[in-house]
C-alpha cells in the first residue's frame, strides 16, 4: 500500500519570543522524520513577518542536507540538533560515526552562529545568503502583503528533503486576524491548493519530534480499518515537556489533563484537541460527517454554495472538493508540478486577509474562532459532528516541547486558557448544545464541562485550601466543636 501524503504546519508569531533556532530545530526535526520525504511538505505560518526567521529556515535547509541523511544513516532518535548534541555520543560508536558526529556538530554550531550574528547585527545580513529578503524592507508587521517562499520543493524523490515552504499571511489593521485559528486557516488553504494532503500534522514552534515514527503510528490508526476505525478524526499525541522544573511547581505540564483526564476519555469519544502534536484528516476540517457521502463530491452543490463554503478562489474549492475522495491516488487534483506559477497565485489569494469574508471559515470549516483555546474548540465541534479522537502515546514520546519556567508566564498562559475555556462553554458550540442537538455522547459533554470549568474551579478551589490556614490564625474551626450547642443538646 502506498504512503499517504501528510502536510505538516508549523506555527511561529514572534522572532522574540520564539527565537529562530527554536523553530528551525523543530523544522528540522520534522524534515528527518521516518516518512518517505515526497509525502511530506512542511509548512511555517510565520506571524511575525519576520526576515530573520525567514533567514533562519533558509540557512537550516542547507544545514537538513547534511543532517538529515545523518540521522536515517545511524537512526538518530532525537532529531533536532540542538537536543541531540547536548549529550556526548555514544563511547563504543565506530570511528566512522564519531568523526560524523564531530563534523556534524561543527556544522550545527555554525549554523547557530550564523542565526546570532544574524539576530544581533538585523542590517548586515542581507548580502549573499541565496534568499531574497526585499518583501520584508521596511514592513509593518500587522499591516503587509502576503509573502509565501518556496525554500525546497521535492521532486519525487523519497529519499530526499520535505517541500518546505515559508508563509507570512497578509494583515491589515482593518480585518481581525484570529491569531493563531487565522494562521492554521491560511495554512490549511495554502497548502490546499498546493499539495493537499489527506492528513494534515500541527505543531507549535518550540515543539520538536522526539519519536522520528510518529507519522507512521498515527497513519496505522487511520488506516487500521479493522477495528472499524473509520470514524477516527484526529489522534492525539499528549504534551511532553523537556524543560519542566521538578514536581511541576506551576502546574503546566499538564500532566493531570493529558496522562489522565486524557486517557480516561479514551472509553469515550476520544480526547480533546490539544492544538500541537496532533493529526486532523483533511475532510474533517472541510466539516465532513463520518459515514457520509461526500456532499460536495458528488456535484450536488451549486457554485454559490461552494463559494459560501470555501470562499472565491477556484483552484482551492477544486482542491477541497478533491479532499473528501476516499481513494486520492486516483488522478485528479493536485496537478504534477504543485509548485506552478497558477498554484502559487492561487496561495497568495487564498492567504489574504479578506478572503474569508461571507464564507464559512472559523465557523463551521478549519479551525473554529471565538476562543483564545482554539484548539479545545475546533475539536469539540468535530466531535460535535460524530468523530471520535485517538490517544497517541509512544514510548518515548512523540513530541517535546517547552514550557513557561516562570510564575508570571506560567499565570498569563493559565488565564488565557481559562478563558479561552469558558469562551467555549459560552459559545453557541457549547457541550451541552452538543449533545442536546449534535452527536457529542453525553458522558463526553460531561468531561467537557469538567475541563470547561476549570477556571471557575479555582474560586471554591483556593477557599478549600485557604480554609485551615484561616482557622489556624484566626483560631477558629470550621467544623463543628463537641462544645457547639447543636451537638450537647443532641446529646
Ligand atoms: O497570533 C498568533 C498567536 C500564536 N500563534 C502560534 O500559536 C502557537 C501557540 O501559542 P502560544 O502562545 O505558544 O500558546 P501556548 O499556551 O504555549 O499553547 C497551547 O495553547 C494554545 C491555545 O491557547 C494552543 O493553540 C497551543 O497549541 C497549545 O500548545 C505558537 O506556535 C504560536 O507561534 C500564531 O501563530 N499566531
Ligand atoms: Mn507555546
Amino acid at each position: 500500500m502506498e504512503f499517504p501524503a501528510v502536510d505538516i504546519f508549523v506555527t511561529t508569531a514572534d522572532p522574540v519570543l520564539e527565537p529562530p533556532i527554536i523553530t528551525v530545530n523543530t523544522v528540522l526535526s520534522l524534515m528527518a522524520l521516518d516518512y518517505p520525504a515526497n509525502k511530506l511538505g512542511c509548512y511555517i505560518s510565520d506571524d511575525g513577518c519576520s526576515a530573520l526567521t525567514l533567514f533562519a529556515l533558509n540557512e537550516a535547509l542547507k544545514f537538513a542536507k547534511i543532517w538529515i541523511p545523518f540521522c536515517k544513516r545511524y537512526d538518530v532518535q532525537v532529531r533536532a540538533p540542538f537536543m541531540y548534541f547536548s549529550t556526548p555520543p555514544h563511547l563504543h560508536s565506530s570511528t566512522q560515526f564519531l568523526n560524523d558526529w564531530e563534523t556534524l556538530k561543527v556544522e550545527y554550531e555554525k549554523l547557530e552562529g550564523k542565526i546570532k550574528e544574524a539576530e544581533e547585527n538585523r542590517n548586515g545580513w542581507n548580502e549573499e545568503i541565496g534568499i531574497d529578503l526585499a518583501a520584508f524592507s521596511n514592513i509593518n508587521t500587522k499591516h503587509h502583503p502576503t509573502i509565501i517562499k518556496t525554500l525546497w520543493e521535492n521532486k519525487e524523490v523519497s529519499d530526499e528533503l520535505p517541500h518546505l515552504i515559508y508563509i507570512s499571511r497578509e494583515k491589515s489593521l482593518k480585518h481581525h486576524h484570529h491569531y493563531k485559528a487565522g494562521a492554521m486557516n491560511v495554512l490549511t488553504r495554502v497548502s490546499g491548493v498546493l499539495t493537499n494532503a489527506p492528513y494534515i500534522l500541527n505543531v507549535d514552534c518550540d515543539m520538536f519530534v522526539n519519536n522520528p515514527q510518529v507519522v507512521l503510528h498515527a497513519m496505522c490508526v487511520f488506516l487500521n480499518s479493522k477495528y472499524d476505525l473509520e470514524d477516527i478524526g484526529y489522534v492525539q499525541t499528549p504534551q511532553c515537556f523537556y524543560d519542566g522544573l521538578k514536581d511541576d511547581p506551576f502546574g503546566n505540564q499538564l500532566v493531570v489533563v493529558f496522562e489522565y483526564f486524557g486517557r480516561g476519555i479514551m472509553g469515550l469519544q476520544g480526547p480533546f484537541y490539544g492544538g500541537t502534536g496532533c493529526f486532523h484528516r483533511r475532510k474533517v476540517l472541510y466539516a465532513q460527517f463520518p459515514h457520509h457521502t461526500a456532499y460536495f463530491l458528488n456535484g450536488k452543490a451549486s457554485e454559490q454554495e461552494l463559494i459560501k463554503t470555501f470562499g472565491y478562489s477556484k483552484t482551492f474549492t477544486k482542491s477541497a472538493t478533491y479532499a473528501f475522495k476516499d481513494d486520492q491516488n486516483t488522478s485528479g487534483y493536485p496537478p504534477k508540478g504543485l509548485f506552478n506559477t497558477n498554484n502559487l497565485d492561487a496561495a497568495n489569494h487564498v492567504a489574504g486577509c479578506g478572503y474569508e469574508i461571507s464564507t464559512t471559515w472559523g465557523s463551521k470549516i478549519g479551525w473554529i474562532y471565538g476562543s483564545t483555546s482554539e484548539d479545545v474548540l475546533t475539536g469539540l465541534v468535530i466531535q460535535t459532528r460524530g468523530w471520535r479522537s485517538i490517544f497517541l502515546a509512544l514510548n518515548p514520546p512523540a513530541f517535546l516541547g517547552c514550557a513557561p519556567s516562570q510564575l508570571v508566564a506560567s499565570l498569563n498562559q493559565q488565564k488565557r486558557w481559562a478563558t479561552g475555556f469558558l469562551q467555549v462553554l459560552f459559545n453557541k458550540h457549547c457541550p451541552i448544545f452538543g449533545t442536546l442537538f449534535g452527536k457529542l455522547q453525553w458522558r463526553q459533554c460531561a468531561a467537557y464541562l469538567w475541563m470547561l470549568t476549570w477556571g471557575l474551579r479555582s474560586i471554591p478551589e483556593l477557599s478549600y485550601a485557604l480554609l485551615p490556614a484561616y482557622c489556624l490564625i484566626t483560631n477558629s474551626s470550621f467544623f463543628p466543636t463537641v462544645s457547639t450547642i447543636h451537638i450537647t443538646t443532641f446529646f
